[in-house]
């Protein structure tokens, strides 16, 4: 498979391009086939979507919160969510019409439920979400099956980066790959810091880095590839004018296939083979201007972006009790869990530094643990 040819580094000289439609497909079945077969038409390695087992994934009050948005499908976050998942039979029904046209087919786990649930489903690698990139539990345990992974960094700092490929290498997994990410929809290209793309090779340099994009167009993402991306995702769409808070951010068909012929082509000239080209050369690559050259920008080090905080208030995961837990009490591992928190509750990257800490107050099951019920 290409993907692991890639990531085991016995191809240099190509790209592994994922349709993410993720939850483009407005909750039909039947629009999900047509993309995947449009996605395989123009060109994608793979189709991508989003598994979610909503009890997990967020705590109740997440899913009861009022949702008023233009992209809601329900009045609350949960009937939102609902609406748009996919229950376990279109999956496979999904998974077979992939086989059949032969394309590539997975999804991002969101939660452990459907981290086994994609597991049971024999997906060729899961995508670890941005959202779940400091849920180290998700990743412990997914590191733990053996799978290949591809884990995006977006919403998150490089200490955290640093604590995946620890958790990879202390589970003695080393099919996985890293995607530079921006949790931003769309991200402007000032804040694409394509920049950290050659940071991540350089730190981790056993590691095969890639690119998931959410910014406008492809000359950037094409950029990325340049910069050495082997792992390119981008969100995929019949339409962009279509209801949905990604649309706007993904690519048509056209453009889809215009990105897939535009990394042929540096596959047919063998620019793949190099990865140290300064801003100025793919900046001449790709007949750019001012937006690539703002995307290209020096970075030195990763960080939380300011643009990133929407998604990260909305999105970004919290440590919660998994039970009624008493005052006084001292915490344990079986006692966390880590999901979506309506309020948030300290962040799931905290997960290690809070286990032996005491409770100053009882805390009710699928509550978040907040900063001031922590006594050492
Ligand atoms: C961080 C993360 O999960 N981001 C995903 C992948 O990029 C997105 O597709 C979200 O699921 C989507 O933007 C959520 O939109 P809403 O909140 O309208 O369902
Ligand atoms: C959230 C996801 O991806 P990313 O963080 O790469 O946008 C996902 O794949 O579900």
């Amino acid at each position: 498979m290409l993907l692991l040819d890639i990531m085991s580094k016995k191809i240099c000289n190509e790209v592994y391009i994922i349709a993410e439609i993720g939850q483009n497909h407005q909750g039909c079945p039947e629009t999900a086939k047509r993309m995947i077969l449009e996605a395989k038409k123009a060109g994608c390695h793979c189709v991508k979507f989003q598994k979610s087992d909503l009890a997990a994934k967020f705590t109740s009050s997440a899913l009861n919160r009022k949702y008023v948005s233009d992209h809601a499908w329900g009045s609350t976050y949960g009937q939102h969510k609902e609406y748009l998942e996919f229950s376990k039979e279109v999956y496979h029904l999904l998974q077979d019409y992939s086989r059949e046209i032969g394309i590539d087919f997975t999804a991002s786990a969101m939660d452990e439920r459907s981290l086994e649930f994609l597991a049971d489903l024999r997906v060729p690698f899961i995508k670890i979400g941005s959202g779940d990139a400091n849920n180290f539990p998700l990743l412990t345990k997914a590191a733990s099956l053996q799978i290949p992974l591809v884990i995006s960094t977006g919403m998150q700092t490089m200490s955290t980066v640093d604590k995946i490929v620890e958790i990879m290498s202390e589970s003695r997994n080393e099919m996985y790959a890293l995607m530079h990410c921006i949790s931003a929809y769309p991200t402007p290209p000032t804040d694409c810091n394509l920049g950290l793309i050659s940071v991540l090779m350089r730190r981790f340099p056993n590691v095969t880095i890639g690119y998931s994009g959410h910014e406008l167009g492809v000359s950037i993402t094409k950029a990325a590839v340049l910069m050495g991306a082997r792992i390119v995702e981008r969100h995929f769409t019949l339409d962009k004018n279509q209801k949905g808070s990604d649309h706007r951010c993904s690519l048509e068909p056209a453009e889809m296939c215009s990105l897939v012929r535009g990394i042929d082509q540096f596959r047919h000239n063998k620019y793949l083979l190099n990865a140290n080209y300064t801003v100025e050369e793919i900046i001449k690559m790709l007949g750019g201007g001012d937006e690539l050259r703002a995307a290209l920008s020096e970075v030195e080090n990763k960080d939380i972006l300011e643009c990133e905080l929407p998604c990260r208030f909305k999105l970004g995961k919290s440590i919660v009790a998994a039970r009624d837990l008493d005052k006084g009490h001292k915490i344990q591992v079986s006692d966390l869990t880590i999901k979506v928190s309506e309020p948030s509750g300290i962040s799931a990257e905290t997960y290690f530094d809070i286990i032996g800490m005491q409770l100053t107050r009882s805390v009710n099951q699928d509550e978040p643990i907040i900063e001031n019920v922590l006594t050492s």
